[in-house]
């Protein structure tokens, strides 16, 4: 899949502002940025949902928006909200989609059983799709996003309303599929699920900020990351706000994690603090993916991921 110069404007705002992207065959690709960065509206557009302002996009040999209709039999979709018929059996939502995708009755059956037995849903068949958990709606779109083999399988955020076990299952399905050779662009907050990528595309305010596996993006962070521990982070955090040693801050739990670009930042940063009558204790860490995202986007994590 290939995009350049992707742009999309709603009126004055530029949701999307000239993306450039490749993801290959088989690849799991993740896309992470903060809330409103143009995630979703970059999926809808390389799907065909959504016509481009500008810019050009080939996915599977084919060209968006000309021949998105014959791409539809080669592509999933799954968005972050529930998209099937609540009031229809777990069956019933996928015999539908079946005939939607012009599967043959035999062939539909047959795929059917396989899906159910293989998301763990056989013994559900009959139950109405609204009665279900989060875990297992999501596991019954996966389903229906699958039904037909797509080669390439598009995921707008989709464990944002599953707990963590049922997050590992579902990431577990996708490895399963990425084994078999489908292509796959899932969206995502979750710094563990980015980790497990094999490359990662970082947007912020609609464009793409970093690209790269994520050792390539932790290898390339500018400058090391260091964990400041004391009784009141956000005093620190204050009081470090504009030193020129910092390139970001961000408060995880207790403490607050520094990206400084300089080699005595350490140092420097343990005098500020000592100079301000913090008490504090200041170490290097290792970088992971969190200090890239907060290094590129400028923004802290919880804020992030706050919502949806
Ligand atoms: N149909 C639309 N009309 C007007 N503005 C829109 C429309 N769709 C999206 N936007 C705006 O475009 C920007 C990008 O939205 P988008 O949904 O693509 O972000 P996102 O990264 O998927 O966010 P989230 O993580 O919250 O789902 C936002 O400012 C949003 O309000």
């Amino acid at each position: 899949m290939r995009a350049s110069g992707l742009t999309k404007r709603f009126g004055q705002l530029t949701a999307v502002d000239g993306l450039n992207l490749r993801v290959n065959r088989a690849e799991v690709f993740g896309f992470l940025g903060p809330n409103g960065c143009g995630k979703s509206t970059t999926i809808r557009m390389l799907c065909g949902l959504l016509l481009p302002s500008a810019g050009e996009i080939e996915v599977l040999g084919c060209r968006i928006p000309q021949d998105a209709e014959p791409l539809k039999r080669h592509i999933g979709y799954m968005t972050q909200k529930f998209s099937l018929y609540e009031d229809l059996t777990v069956g019933e939502n996928l015999e539908f989609l079946a005939t939607v995708q012009g599967l043959d009755r035999r062939e539909a059956r047959q795929r059917i059983d396989e899906l159910l037995e293989r998301y763990w849903l056989a013994d559900r068949r009959k139950q109405l799709a609204g009665t279900m958990s989060g875990g297992q709606k999501q596991r019954l779109a996966l389903a229906g996003a699958v039904l037909h083999k797509p080669d390439l399988l598009l995921l707008d955020e989709p464990t944002s309303a599953v707990d963590p076990q049922s997050r590992r299952e579902f990431w577990d399905s996708l490895f399963e599929l990425a084994e078999a050779g489908t292509t796959l662009l899932v969206s995502t907050h979750y710094m563990d699920e980015a980790e497990r990528c094999t490359r990662l595309g970082i947007l912020d305010a609609g464009r793409l900020v970093a690209d790269g596996s994520p050792a390539e993006l932790m290898a390339a962070l500018p400058g090391r990351p260091l964990v400041v521990e004391c009784a009141q982070p956000r005093q620190a955090q204050r009081a470090l706000q504009g030193a020129e040693e910092v390139i970001a801050m961000a408060q995880i739990g207790a403490t607050l994690r520094v990206l400084s670009a300089v080699d005595d930042a350490h140092e420097r940063i343990a005098r500020r603090l000592a100079e301000q009558s913090i008490e504090a204790t200041v170490k290097p860490t290792e970088a992971n993916l969190e200090d890239v995202f907060v290094a590129v986007t400028h923004r802290p994590l919880e804020r992030a991921g706050a919502s949806s």
